[in-house]
């Protein structure tokens, strides 16, 4: 069993300058070298209470194209809601090792739900700097309450208010990505599953490292889902690659981060780009971050959508089911 956890190696450091080699990434990795400095990546930021509803979803459809992660501010998601959120979140991690254990995925099943360490098979042999808890959200039929902490108390009342706040946002934004593929405003969350979409919440924990240059929190990567909505504690650590170099992106309170996640990307036929995104860690405070991933169900198939491929456009990407999908990404199989 994976019982090696991030959150354990840290806490022996408080004195010790030094960390284990399997988190020291290789140089053309290291944050220390790879980061430009001095610059913050100016991804769009999107203003959800314009009353300029045409202007918003020109925005969401042009940052999708050339950006593939933007911030949305004036979101309808209340922010006690987030706040709450975190303090859950924030407080499950803070309980004793022995009691997060309970919620560890159960290393024979195929699902990725639970408390764990790693996640994606790194061809290197590196670890990340993080450990997580997953859970579904959405939809009620398939949540497994057995991966919802029971500490602090208040942890599935939180849970189920910021879930109930999210659908707004998600339908606001698939209406806006279908419109603009020239589909009607219901077709692509409908392509996706529609109601049936999973939204699966994870936690990312990321304790103070003393070498914060030489280590990684998640590795450079693409989400694999549709999309994903993500809000971070106030600790900076979230990168995307643009023009192949690797950029800080600004922490905005409460803003909600948006991620392309590679069945948008394959769905669009390749008009929105998936985003390549990494995180880093902090010397001296702990990061977290909540990303909620939006995605089909295992068994649902998707390729680019048959509206938009023709014999003029022909399909870049395959069709498969997601599960398949996933199992490859994961498992670093080319798709
Ligand atoms: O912590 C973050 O800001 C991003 C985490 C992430 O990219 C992920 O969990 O897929
Ligand atoms: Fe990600």
């Amino acid at each position: 069993m994976d019982t090696l956890r991030v959150q354990n190696v840290a806490s022996e450091r408080d004195n010790i300058e030094s960390i284990p080699a399997e988190f020291v990434r290789l140089e053309t990795e290291q944050p220390g070298i790879t980061t430009v400095q001095g610059i913050q990546l100016e991804v769009p930021i999107i203003d959800f209470s314009n009353p300029d509803e045409e202007k918003v979803m020109h925005e969401i459809v042009e940052a999708s194209r050339e950006w593939g992660m933007f911030q949305i501010v004036n979101h309808e998601i209340p922010s006690q809601a987030i706040k709450n959120l975190q303090d859950v979140g924030t407080a499950f991690f803070e309980l004793p090792q022995e009691e997060k254990e309970q919620y560890a995925k159960d290393p024979d099943s195929s699902s990725i739900e639970g408390y764990g360490t790693m996640l994606q098979k790194e061809v290197d042999g590196k670890k990340g700097w993080v450990d997580h808890l997953f859970h579904k959200i959405w939809p009620p039929s398939d949540i497994n309450y057995r991966f919802w902490p029971k500490n602090p108390p208040s942890y599935r009342e939180a849970n189920e208010e910021y879930g109930k706040h999210l659908h707004g946002v998600v339908d606001k934004l698939l209406k806006s990505m279908s419109i603009g593929l020239g589909l009607e405003g219901d077709e692509l969350k409908e392509y996706g599953g529609g109601d049936k979409m999973v939204h699966l919440l994870k936690i990312n924990y990321y304790p103070p490292c003393p070498c914060p240059d030489l280590v990684l929190g998640v590795p450079g990567h693409t989400d694999m889902c549709f999309i994903t909505i993500l809000v971070p504690n106030h600790v900076q650590g979230l990168q995307a690659s643009r023009d192949d170099h690797w950029y800080d992106v600004k922490y905005i309170p409460n803003a909600l981060v948006i991620h392309i996640g590679d069945q948008i990307e394959i769905a669009s036929n390749g008009k929105y780009k998936a985003v390549l995104h990494r995180t880093t860690v902090s010397k001296e405070e702990t990061r977290f971050s909540w990303p909620v991933f939006i995605e089909p169900q295992p068994d649902h198939v998707i390729g680019p959508h048959p509206k938009l491929v023709n014999q003029d456009n022909p399909p870049k990407y395959k069709s498969k089911m997601y599960k398949d999908y996933a199992y490859c990404k994961l498992n670093k199989i080319p798709q």
